[in-house]
């Protein structure tokens, strides 16, 4: 039996940019954040890659079989080299992510997880959420609310996420707990990395655009850009979410100008799609701390800056870990919902009621939480 108040929770995410599994260790009650603790990454292989890939989007299925697999042995390998961890919070691999539609769709066996891992551990984070009319994602949020605190933020703030898509995260830090009425706001802003991740693996066989060196060189097309800006997502009042390649379509309008013209675009959309999102917070934030991946590409980070009045910086920072921050999330949420404590609300994901929502399975045997 887990003791009350603060404990050691082990959280991991495999993101949508499909590049690999982050794990972190953070000290919480899931209210206050006590301390971060150990923390390590573990990439998929470029064959594994390439299955998470064809099962995006694919269930059930063969495919998304042969994906579980590789998602539930890597973090298998990830979680069991930690030490001193009392609950695992587990997002797993979103697959699907289809709000209006078939739901969404991770996978990972968090049952399976706690018999090979000898701890209890909560998952399915996003069911519950949708069941209540949700859109089941950003769940990150009550985190960044706790975050706020720990840097001990005084005004509205916010927090972006730049992975394979785009979130942001509206905090006032005066409000005194995450699910009160003007406490978040939240919502995906759009494409963020995935699209030139694609590109640059199509075109070029590699991953990613490392330190937008590529973009550096080319020119954005502004009939391209405009284009994008005319989706109806942009014009959809938060709270709003999306799948991976919900904007597959736009990014393709990139597919006749030259590598780094290309990459350039792609890089703008991703850009410009944070900027219309910012003009649903409800206040001008005062700063805007960036964290994932996103953060170490500086022209991604020069377009926003020069763009914006106010200061656009990585969460370093701020003394947090931009690489770890999702994963610290879920071990976050782990213990809200080990605690009943709600992990998202109207302001968030859009949900009639705050819910607490995920399956806490104990080594041998497994409950319902909401
Ligand atoms: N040095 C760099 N230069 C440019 N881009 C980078 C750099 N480092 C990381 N990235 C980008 O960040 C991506 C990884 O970001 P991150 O780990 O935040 O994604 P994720 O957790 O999979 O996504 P999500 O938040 O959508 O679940 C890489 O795939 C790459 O596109
Ligand atoms: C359905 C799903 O997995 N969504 C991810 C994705 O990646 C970024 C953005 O889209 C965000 O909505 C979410 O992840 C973070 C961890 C979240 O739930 O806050």
């Amino acid at each position: 039996m887990l003791k009350a108040g603060r404990i050691w929770a082990l959280g991991a995410m495999s993101g949508t940019s499909l590049d690999g599994v982050d794990a972190a260790m953070v000290e919480t009650d899931g209210e206050v954040i006590y301390g971060f603790g150990d923390s390590t990454y573990r990439a998929y292989s470029p064959d594994e890659q390439s299955v998470l890939k064809a099962a995006l989007g694919r269930w059930p299925g063969d495919d998304v079989v042969a994906a579980t697999r590789i998602v539930q042995q890597a973090h298998a390998e990830v979680l069991s080299g930690f030490e001193g961890a009392e609950l695992v919070g587990f997002h797993g691999q979103t697959l699907a992510h289809e709000p209006h539609g078939r739901g969404t769709h991770q996978v990972g066996d968090g049952a399976a997880l706690a018999e090979r891992l000898h701890l209890p551990v909560v998952w399915d984070f996003r069911s519950a959420d949708m069941e209540l009319g949700g859109e089941g994602a950003p769940l990150a949020p009550f985190f960044h609310f706790a975050c706020a605190r720990w840097i001990g933020a005084k005004v509205p703030l916010a927090f972006l996420n730049l992975g394979g898509v785009g979130n942001l995260t509206w905090v006032d830090p005066r409000k005194a707990r995450p699910g009160d009425d003007g406490a978040l706001l939240a919502f995906d802003t759009g494409p963020a990395n995935a699209p030139i991740n694609d590109l640059m693996m199509a075109r070029r066989g590699e991953g990613f655009d490392r330190d937008g060196m590529l973009a550096r060189q080319g020119k954005v097309a502004q009939g391209a850009l405009e284009r994008f800006l005319e989706h109806k997502y942009f014009t959809r009042i938060p709270p709003k979410s999306l799948d991976r390649d919900s904007f597959a379509d736009m990014t393709e309008t990139v597919s006749n100008l030259e590598d780094a013209d290309a990459v350039a675009t792609l890089t703008a959309m991703s850009a410009t799609a944070v900027l219309k999102g910012l003009e649903h917070c409800p206040v001008a934030p005062a700063r805007l701390l960036v964290t994932g991946g996103g953060r170490h590409n500086p022209v991604l980070m020069e377009m926003l800056q020069t763009a914006l009045d106010v200061p656009v910086d990585p969460v370093e920072a701020v003394g947090l870990d931009g690489d770890m921050l999702e994963a610290q999330a879920f071990a976050h949420l782990a213990v809200r919902v080990l605690r009943g404590l709600p992990t998202s609300c109207s302001g968030t994901t859009g949900v009639r009621a705050a819910v607490s929502g995920g399956i806490l399975s104990q080594p041998g045997a497994t409950e319902r939480i909401a």
